[in-house]
């Protein structure tokens, strides 16, 4: 039979924990309950002994979602951490108290510097504290992959006797590698069979080495039946297991692993841009499963093969995680087929072969000079087809433009080309890309409304190139628009005017 696996999702505690990453009390509570749309099985709130601000949060967490959810919150083998934990999280239908530990030598003598002995009891001291406040007790032993086996049993034995109901073994510094992790969590399970109380046995992996999903995932097969981990992988230093990564393995590899989550994976997306936006931590386009990426295929054989049946080169739909449907994005490395498929979508015949050949051809020379072809290029190239020089006197192009910076009047003056036209520009904004988006609005002079403005870095240096993404609003419809350059003036320019002219191509259409 298939064995559930439970997710512990600890997005608000150790996703928490990363630079940058600081979530204000309502932007915990608005994830925390996309966590409950995901349906993780147990979210960890925060570390309510560290400050009254986040007490609040987890309390506030407990009273408002945790209806539904299990909530718990870190505490360290320490009374008043423990006490904090159980006051913030009382309310929650079903609260966890979640306390930390070392068992490494390395934590013994050098963080603590007592005896194991001395350590261990501290240990056993909070879990019968904490079972005095509470019936559901987690112990982690931090730092278990570098600890020495038999004091580390013998910690889990002790804590066991002492009332804990979940052990949870970290890779605290993301040390262990997959087959040895496997077969840590083996020996602990096989040892965890032969004791009177029964134990729910947890992993949390880090990702110092890139190894969290593989060191989580071989955990599960070794017999772990609960998974910690953060969405897109945030946490200390490099990260946390990601939990979109785990779920998908999981899921995608039912049969190999005989196990299965409670997720709705159809939130995964949706969960995973929403923890971006609020923590201002972009997801790196190729990340797995939630990166922009994920399911884009931009070579030409890859989506003939995608034209031909999905499963090509498809081993989850994007629907599944909720993402937008496949991407085919059109480049210079498209074929003929990805090409045709486009045409095709948009209600054009394709079926004669010679002005196909012809349309194609164009179609590489606009991809050298553009890199990515939108939808809107390729209306543009087969309404146009024949006449495309002519056709191009319609669009605007950057000629040369000049911002100017200040807390008195940002100022913008542009210069664009349209065919053989050429006009200048000035305005006068709340900030410099204010100022410019003004100035080619007085020079276009349609009633366009910017609703997005989202710049990205694609590289780090001093030749870092700048991603522009808009979108904006004409005539109740959105268009969006991209471009890329090391100055990001000049990106933010030309993104506005790449919506512009799908504007344009779109009225020529109309
Ligand atoms: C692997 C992990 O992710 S663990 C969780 C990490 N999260 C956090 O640290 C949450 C944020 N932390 C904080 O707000 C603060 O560090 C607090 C409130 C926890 C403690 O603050 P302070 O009392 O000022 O102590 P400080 O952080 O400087 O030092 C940690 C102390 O806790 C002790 N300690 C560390 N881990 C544990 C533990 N698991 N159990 C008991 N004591 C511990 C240390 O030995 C040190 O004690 P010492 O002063 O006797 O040497
Ligand atoms: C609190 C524990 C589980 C932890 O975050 C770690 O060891 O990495
Ligand atoms: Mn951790």
């Amino acid at each position: 039979m298939k064995r559930k696996i439970m997710v512990f999702d600890t997005t608000l505690r150790d996703g928490e924990q990363v630079p940058g990453a600081k979530l204000n009390l309502h932007q915990k509570i608005e994830i925390a309950q996309q966590l409950k749309r995901l349906n993780v099985d147990i979210i960890e709130a925060g570390f309510p002994a560290s400050s009254a601000g986040d007490f609040q949060a987890v309390q506030e967490i407990a009273r408002s979602v945790g209806n539904s959810v299990s909530i718990t919150a870190l505490a360290r083998a320490v009374k008043s951490d423990i006490d904090a934990v159980y006051e913030s999280i009382k309310l929650a239908q079903n609260p966890l108290i979640h306390v930390v530990l070392g068992t490494s030598n390395i934590h013994v003598e050098k963080k603590f510097n007592r005896s194991k002995e001395a350590v261990m009891q501290m240990g056993v001291d909070a879990v019968k504290y904490a079972k005095t406040l509470l019936p559901q007790v987690q112990y982690s032993t931090e730092d278990a992959s570098r600890s020495d086996f038999e004091y580390l049993w013998e910690t889990i034995e002790a804590v066991v006797k002492a009332g804990a109901t979940m052990i949870n073994v970290p890779d605290t510094v993301g040390y262990a590698v997959p087959e040895e992790f496997g077969e840590l969590i083996r020996k602990i399970n096989e040892r965890l069979k032969n004791l009177d109380d029964r134990v729910i046995l947890s992993v949390h992996c880090h990702n110092d080495l890139g190894l969290a999903t593989a060191n989580t995932l071989s955990a599960i097969k070794n017999g772990a039946e609960k998974v910690e981990c953060t969405i897109n992988g945030l946490g200390e230093r490099a990260g946390n297991a990601s939990l979109e990564e785990v779920v998908m393995g999981l899921k995608v590899r039912e049969n190999y692993f005989n196990g299965y989550t409670n997720i709705n994976t159809t939130e995964l997306h949706r969960t995973s841009r929403l923890v971006s936006h609020l923590t201002g931590l972009d997801v790196q386009v190729n990340k797995a499963i939630t990166g922009e990426n994920a399911f884009a295929h931009s070579s030409g054989i890859h989506q003939d093969g995608l034209l031909k049946d999905k499963q090509v080169y498809e081993i989850m739909s994007p629907e599944e995680v909720g993402a937008d449907s496949m991407e085919l994005i059109l480049t210079a490395r498209s074929g003929r087929h990805a090409f045709k498929n486009a045409v095709e979508k948009m209600g054009f015949d394709t079926s004669d072969a010679e002005d196909f050949e012809e349309l194609f051809a164009k179609f590489l020379t606009l991809a050298d000079a553009k890199k990515e072809v939108y939808d809107h290029d390729v209306f543009y190239l087969v309404t146009n087809h024949g006449t495309v020089e002519q056709s191009s006197k319609q669009l605007y192009e950057l000629e040369s433009f000049q911002v100017v910076s200040n807390d008195l009047y940002p100022t913008a003056t542009v210069k664009l080309n349209k065919g053989s036209e050429s006009m200048k520009g000035s305005a006068v904004g709340d900030g410099p890309i204010d100022a410019l988006y003004s100035a080619i609005k007085t020079l276009v002079g349609l009633e366009i409304q910017l609703k997005d403005y989202k710049i990205n870095s694609l590289s780090r240096g001093m030749e870092a190139v700048g991603r522009v993404n808009i979108r904006v609003e004409y005539q109740g419809k959105i268009y969006s628009g991209r471009a890329m350059d090391t100055d990001i003036i000049k990106a933010s320019a030309n993104a506005f005017l790449n919506g512009i002219n799908g504007i344009l191509l779109d009225l020529v259409k109309d």
